[in-house]
């Protein structure tokens, strides 16, 4: 005997561009975001009956999108997400959930002879701003919002000694060492009642982004690092503090690697400890550190 479990499908990486044209200044607004979009509810019988009647197709999913992207505000993310997840759920009776994820690639805005120009932007970094929304029928819409991929590096103001230390440790103490990681951050939104409730206070989404993005780099920057588990609880604190919304906040940051070369074997060339200038960047194995940290609810 076998019992189909769960089940959701739909269309995964669908890619669109929008651009947002104001026609009184001419100045254009582009958008490039890749979605993925699974539905759940009444399916059950596809899988185990072989009736597609109550399937609507992968390539009608990926449709929606795109006519929801020309008739909706694709920003910020959590508010389209949040716009298709409710048109599933709305628009088929047999459909009681759906999952929305969303990444937006970055397109900023260029000078040319020092001003903003209307219409071209370069691709400064891989990082993308992500979010993941659930809309389920009696339950509200959950959201989840993210950074991914977020290259930083500090090349002092970072230590890190004191640790366990036993049989296997071979791994030196160090007082002043090369810091990087690539930043994956996420935070969760209280509950939301619904679309409306989504909308009303629009702001706090892109706002948060910010917060996040900023409160990260700045305290990468300026906290004395005794670990990277010290600086990201920092970090997460902090986040949690300005964003009343949020109920959690999680980071996982690798520890990329970049090793001293000790150079003294030509001409007592001296390349370690304070006098280290060129280092060997580690593809593998790195350090992976995470956390998560949540907002401790006062005592009544
Ligand atoms: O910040 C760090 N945390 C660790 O847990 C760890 N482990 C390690 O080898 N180096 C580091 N660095």
């Amino acid at each position: 005997m076998a019992t189909l479990s769960t089940a959701r499908y739909g269309k995964d990486n669908v890619r669109l561009l929008k651009v947002d044209r104001d026609d009184a200044t001419k100045v254009h607004t582009v958008t490039e975001t890749t979605v993925c979009a699974l539905i759940e509810g009444y399916i059950g019988v596809a899988y185990t009956k072989a009736d597609n009647s109550v399937v609507v197709a992968t390539d009608s999913v990926k449709n929606t999108i795109f006519i929801l992207a020309k008739q909706n505000p694709v920003n910020p993310p959590e508010l389209f997400a949040a716009t298709l997840g409710t048109h599933f759920v709305e628009k088929y009776k047999h459909i009681h959930a759906a999952h929305i994820k969303i990444s937006t690639h970055r397109w900023t805005r260029y000078d040319v002879n020092g001003k903003p120009h209307p219409h071209s932007f370069l691709r400064d970094g891989t990082e993308t701003r992500n979010v993941e929304v659930t809309v389920r029928e009696g339950s509200g819409i959950s959201i989840r919002s993210g950074i991914q991929g977020l290259s930083i590096l500090k090349s002092t103001g970072s230590a890190f000694h004191g640790f366990y230390k036993d049989e296997f440790t071979t791994l030196k103490e160090t007082w002043d060492r090369v810091l990087s990681t690539d930043v994956n951050a996420h935070w969760d939104w209280r509950n939301f009642a619904g679309l409306e409730d989504v909308k009303k206070g629009l702001p706090r989404f892109d706002k948060a982004w910010e917060n996040v993005r900023n409160i990260t780099l700045k305290t990468f920057a300026l906290d004395d690092s005794a670990s990277v588990q010290a600086t990201m609880y920092k970090m997460a604190e902090q986040i949690l503090a300005v964003t009343p919304e949020v109920s959690h906040v999680e980071y996982s940051l690798p520890n990329k690697h970049f090793f001293e070369i000790d150079l003294s074997w030509y001409e007592d060339l001296k390349n370690t400890g304070k006098d280290a200038e060129v280092y060997a960047p580690q593809s593998n194995p790195n350090g992976l550190i995470k956390c998560k940290v949540s907002r401790t609810m006062a005592k009544l």
